[in-house]
């Protein structure tokens, strides 16, 4: 898969990933309303409204990206009509040959995690049948845990042929409060960065390893670093747009051939038509905004990459 990944960035020429994460109060209101006519102000009906708003914004972009990020949490909050969304994202967007990243942030004691990885990105047994219960290409995984609760993702990737990214420093504010303690010296995300790379060492696609990571676009020097520790690993960028990072911001993150980095956009592209740059298209024609900001940002990359 991480094959895939890379060959569709070289088509695209957008390393970018389109993060579906669906808030309500980001779904335009002729969408919520026209779902909520079908199934009242239930949960249904949220997630009625979450799946359509998806698939516009799904159709109006496919064309121009690698990738698609879903956040579990946003269906979540809805219960079982918002995970049956998700899955039916995860296969729609798989339809339209689209890298699917699960934004699931799992990791556990060993048992537990084994029992994630098959159901994201693996086949589980019952009886005599197997099944793919949620099939998407990579997950997000946290480290926490230690190598026990990482290596069932990893042994999952390698049957399955999938990848996994894994947190090493994450884009938030508080990001560094245990994130850059120093141990020995040296803070704890350039620990857990040498471990994937130690870990992706016998996980390679043909040029990029299947075991990635997690790098927020907000800590820009620190991206620097990390991309120097693992240069074998795919660096998911989050942070861009609503965050505050910047094509600027995310030159260090690539390697020298331009690849190495894949930075994903949430709320910058899916609620691009609240932008005051986006506001021509009105709520009516949300997946044109998205396009629009989907281009816009390819454009911010390209031009940052170019320049440096
Ligand atoms: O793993 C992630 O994707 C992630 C890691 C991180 O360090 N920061 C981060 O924002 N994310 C996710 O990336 C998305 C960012 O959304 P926007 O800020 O709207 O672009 C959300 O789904 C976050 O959960």
């Amino acid at each position: 898969m991480i094959n895939k990944l890379v060959e569709k960035i070289k088509k695209t020429n957008a390393p970018i990933v389109v993060g579906l994460d669906p808030m309500l109060n980001y779904i335009p209101q002729h969408v919520q309303d026209k779902a909520f006519a079908e199934f009242g102000e239930t949960l249904e009906g949220a997630a009625e409204a979450i799946w359509q708003f998806n698939k516009e914004i799904v159709d109006k972009t496919y064309d121009l990206i690698p990738a698609v990020k879903p956040q579990i949490a946003m269906y979540e909050q809805f219960g079982v009509p918002g995970i049956e969304a998700f899955k039916k994202t995860v296969d729609y967007c798989k339809s339209k040959d689209l890298v699917v990243i699960g934004d699931i942030k799992r990791g556990d004691i060993g048992s537990t995690s084994a029992a994630y990885a098959v159901g994201h990105l693996g086949k589980v047994k019952v009886g005599s049948k197997e099944y793919v219960p949620f099939d998407e290409d990579f997950a997000t995984v946290n480290p926490y845990l230690g190598s026990d609760g990482v290596k069932p993702f990893i042994d999952v990737c390698k049957e399955q042929k999938k990848g996994i990214f894994v947190l090493v420093k994450t884009s938030n504010p508080s990001s560094g409060e245990f994130q850059d303690r120093l141990i020995d010296g040296r803070p704890l995300y350039e620990l857990v960065g040498e471990k994937v790379a130690e870990w992706g060492a016998d996980c390679m696609g043909d040029d990029y390893s299947y075991v990635g990571a997690v790098v927020g676009a907000t800590y820009p020097e620190m991206g620097k670093v990390l991309r120097k520790i693992m240069p074998k690993s795919y660096i998911l960028v989050p942070g861009y747009g609503a965050q505050g990072g910047q094509g600027k911001d995310l030159v260090h993150f690539f390697n020298e051939d331009g690849l190495g980095a894949i930075v994903n956009s949430s709320r910058g592209i899916i609620a691009a038509y609240k932008q005051e740059a986006y506001a021509q298209f009105g709520p009516e024609n949300f997946g044109d905004a998205s396009r629009a900001a989907v281009e816009a940002m390819a454009a911010d990359i390209s031009q940052a990459l170019e320049g440096r």
